[in-house]
């Protein structure tokens, strides 16, 4: 007889979920698996608030299932460990991102590359090994098999290094793959957000020059005073557009929003590279003619694998990299998403998870 879900899930657990596309949170209690001989379960101390979040709260990619409870920038404190578990002991500070399973058994996962795995389980809104929803971080404690924990250094805050999980890793993958984070480079970053800030970071402190292309002359002083930027382009202004042409070798693409690519391509050197990070809801407009003259490239990445995942903590730990973030309580959550909505924010808000979350 199929097992009902208090058996496959005896352990309470509660967090604020959205019930429809409204995306409206609110308290939610359920229930989370009892820890397996794999699993490490920690109580959630900080969940960075990531725009995907946003997009699959309203169900602007079509396959939101509800009730929703996000989040996946996640950090916190390990309470408990399976009697297989070989990395982590009770009293860890770990993270965990996007991903909270994979087949272990395809090319990818062989390669460390288990977020493009045809069968990566993603942290909220995904279907388990046991058939039962998976829920993000906007709740009180997770329950996650080892191999995609993250061991969070010693010297980092909790709070600023929960946005690495996803935003850090988002960017810092395609920098390494794509051979853009390295001396000699000249690195463009478009958007200035929770993506765009990190990557920032970690193409300076990766070895590239770097500029920020963005529409408004706004966060100019920021960029570069505050965010290490070399330079800084407005792509509404035709002359600074004009100069900039054919003068850098990748850019990181972070804007959700429609917007055109033919400016971008025609910033980009002979063999340069647009690398598309966001994922806008309607295809872009990609020209061919620009790509042909100087065998440009685009591209796209997601995420990155755990390896990598761990290896871009520890880099950060060691460049003192962290998200330029706005901790908010639980119960400013909603106010939260609007403001994500009307881009205010310096650059993540993170919910102080273990502070604010109250029991219903
Ligand atoms: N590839 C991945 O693995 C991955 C991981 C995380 C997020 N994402 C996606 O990346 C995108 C960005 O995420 P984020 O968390 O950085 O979002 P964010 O809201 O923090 O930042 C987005 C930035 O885009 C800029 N922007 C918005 N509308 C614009 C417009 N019309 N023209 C120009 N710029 C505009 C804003 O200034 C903002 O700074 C989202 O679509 C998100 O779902 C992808
Ligand atoms: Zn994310
Ligand atoms: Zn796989």
């Amino acid at each position: 007889m199929a097992k009902s879900a208090e058996e496959v899930h005896p352990v309470k657990s509660f967090g604020w979920a959205a019930r429809d596309d409204s995306g409206i949170l609110s308290p939610f209690t359920f229930s989370r698996r009892a820890t397996g001989a794999e699993d490490v379960r920690f109580k959630v101390l900080y969940c960075g608030i990531c725009h995907t979040d946003l997009h699959q709260l309203k169900n602007e990619w079509g396959r939101s299932n509800y009730p929703l409870v996000p989040g996946h920038e996640i950090v916190g404190v390990v309470t408990e460990v399976g009697s297989k578990v070989q990395k982590f002991k009770i009293g860890d500070k770990v993270g965990v991102g996007c991903m909270v399973g994979a087949c272990h058994s395809c090319d990818n996962c062989a390669n460390d590359l288990e977020n493009h795995c045809p069968k990566a389980i993603p942290a909220y809104n995904g279907t388990y090994h046991d058939g039962t929803t998976t829920y993000g971080g906007y709740s009180d404690h997770m329950v996650t098999n080892e191999h995609f924990v993250i061991h969070i250094p010693e010297n980092m805050p909790l709070d600023a290094a929960a946005p690495l999980l996803c935003a850090g890793i988002t960017t810092y993958s395609p920098l390494k793959y794509y051979e853009l984070g390295k001396p000699g480079m000249h690195v463009g970053v478009v958007g200035l957000g929770g993506l765009g800030h990190v990557g920032v970071k970690f193409a300076k402190a990766l070895g590239a020059k770097v500029t920020v292309i963005s529409t408004s002359p706004n966060k100019k002083k920021e960029a570069i005073e505050h965010l290490g930027a070399d330079s800084f382009l407005v792509s509404r202004d035709p002359d600074q557009m004009q100069a900039a042409m054919g003068t850098m070798d990748g850019i990181l693409d972070t804007v959700f929003a429609d917007h055109r690519l033919l400016p971008l391509l025609g910033l980009l050197k002979s063999h340069g590279k647009l690398i598309m990070l966001a994922a806008p809801n309607k295809p872009l407009d990609l020209p061919a003619f620009p790509l042909l003259m100087g065998r440009k490239l685009v591209g796209g990445s997601t995420i990155g694998g755990l390896k990598e995942t761990q290896e871009m903590i520890d880099f950060a730990a060691k460049h003192n990299i962290t998200a330029d973030i706005e901790v908010i309580s639980m119960d400013y959550v909603n106010t939260a998403m609007e403001r994500l909505e009307k881009v205010d924010v310096k650059y993540r808000f993170v919910i102080d998870v273990a502070n604010t979350l109250k029991a219903a």
